[in-house]
């Protein structure tokens, strides 16, 4: 040091002296990242050999059930647990009752027997709701512009107990119905799927950072207005945790808040309040925005990627669904943290 420093004090307590080196770093980080933390939400798509990238998600594809099963097994090799399934329904087979939904041989279903017959072990999960199959794009049935809940909720517990007779390991209403999780519950251990877990979008907000996904699912056309009289306001959170009890004291084995990012905050009351298995959604528009700054060079990939994931840890999520679960299991493969 050339220049002569003028007088300082010196601070007794020294916060930098643990972040000084690679192995006091590791030493005093509080979370850790894992690849069991991981969920991987997957595109299906009608045909054979079909691979379909999607615009608004790039490194996204749609995939037929036969290049599904292979995508699924290099999932299952990177050690992912499980993967959320979610159908892209030719337009013929949407309708104003959406009864397609509860088909049992409808793509979800022939996907759920592909998959689980190959890959016995990886976690399947099936979203419960009717936007794929509806022709209005809504989640719900329509009666004069509004989405009916109790009609709904009896079409989804229909849905639910398809796909778990198709084998699926869980079932996610992401319908935002009041009531549906008791219902889905009962009906399923009526038919004696008492072990198919129930995953509750608990807590799901009405969210501009679905729009990518409603292209990868083909909903976002039908689309007319919005979700708001049933997806939650972005505003609320006291009323996050009102919908988080509701759901489990009827039944739901694990709960989910989505978006993620914007809601971290959500993620923190849940967990401290309830201490159930949390998870978070790092929805299609979080990745978007991430992949779109990182394809012009604004942001570095490998480094945001798991910035992002152990945000949600730090939150107190126990698992994130998200888009880049590849791409973080291969970079935590190779020690990056
Ligand atoms: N029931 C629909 C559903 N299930 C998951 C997502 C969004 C997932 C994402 O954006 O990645 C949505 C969209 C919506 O509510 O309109
Ligand atoms: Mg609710």
């Amino acid at each position: 040091m050339s220049t002569i420093l003028p007088h300082v004090e010196f601070p007794l307590t020294r916060l930098r002296r643990n972040r000084r080196d690679d192995w006091s770093r590791r030493l005093c980080s509080e979370h850790k990242l894992s690849v069991d933390d991981l969920i991987l939400p997957v595109f299906v798509v009608e045909g054979s050999n079909v691979r379909q990238e999607i615009p608004s998600m790039p490194g996204v594809a749609r995939f037929s059930i036969d290049l599904l099963v292979e995508e699924c097994r290099r999932i299952a090799d990177l050690g992912i647990p499980a993967i959320a399934l979610f159908p892209s329904v030719d337009d013929s087979l949407k309708t104003e009752d959406a009864r397609e939904a509860y088909n049992p041989n409808n793509l979800v279903c022939r996907t759920v027997r592909a998959i689980k017959q190959a890959l016995p072990n990886l976690g399947v999960i099936c979203d419960v709701a009717l936007d794929p199959f509806n022709s209005n794009g809504q989640d719900g049935l329509v009666v004069d512009g509004y989405v009916i809940n109790d009609p709904t909720v009896d079409a989804l517990r229909k849905m639910a107990v398809v796909q778990a007779q198709a084998g699926c390991d869980a079932v996610a209403p992401s319908d935002m119905m009041d009531g549906r999780i008791r219902a889905i519950r009962e009906a399923l251990d009526e038919k004696g799927l008492i072990d198919t877990r129930i995953i509750s979008y608990a807590a799901k907000y009405a969210s501009a950072f679905y729009g990518p996904f409603r292209d990868a699912v083909g909903s976002g056309g039908a689309l007319k207005g919005d979700k708001k009289t049933y997806q939650m306001d972005p505003a609320n959170s006291n009323e996050a945790l009102r919908e988080i009890a509701a759901d489990l004291s009827e039944g739901a084995d694990m709960v989910m808040v989505k978006p993620g990012q914007p809601y971290l905050d959500i993620i923190r009351r849940v967990k401290d309040a309830f201490g159930v298995p949390t998870l978070a959604y790092q929805v299609s528009g979080e990745y978007a925005m991430l992949k779109a700054a990182a394809l012009n060079g604004w942001l570095d990939w490998d480094k945001v990627v798991l910035e992002s994931l152990i945000g949600f840890k730090r939150a107190g999520a126990d698992a994130i669904l998200t888009y880049t679960a590849p791409d973080a299991a291969r970079l935590l493969a190779r020690g990056h943290h």
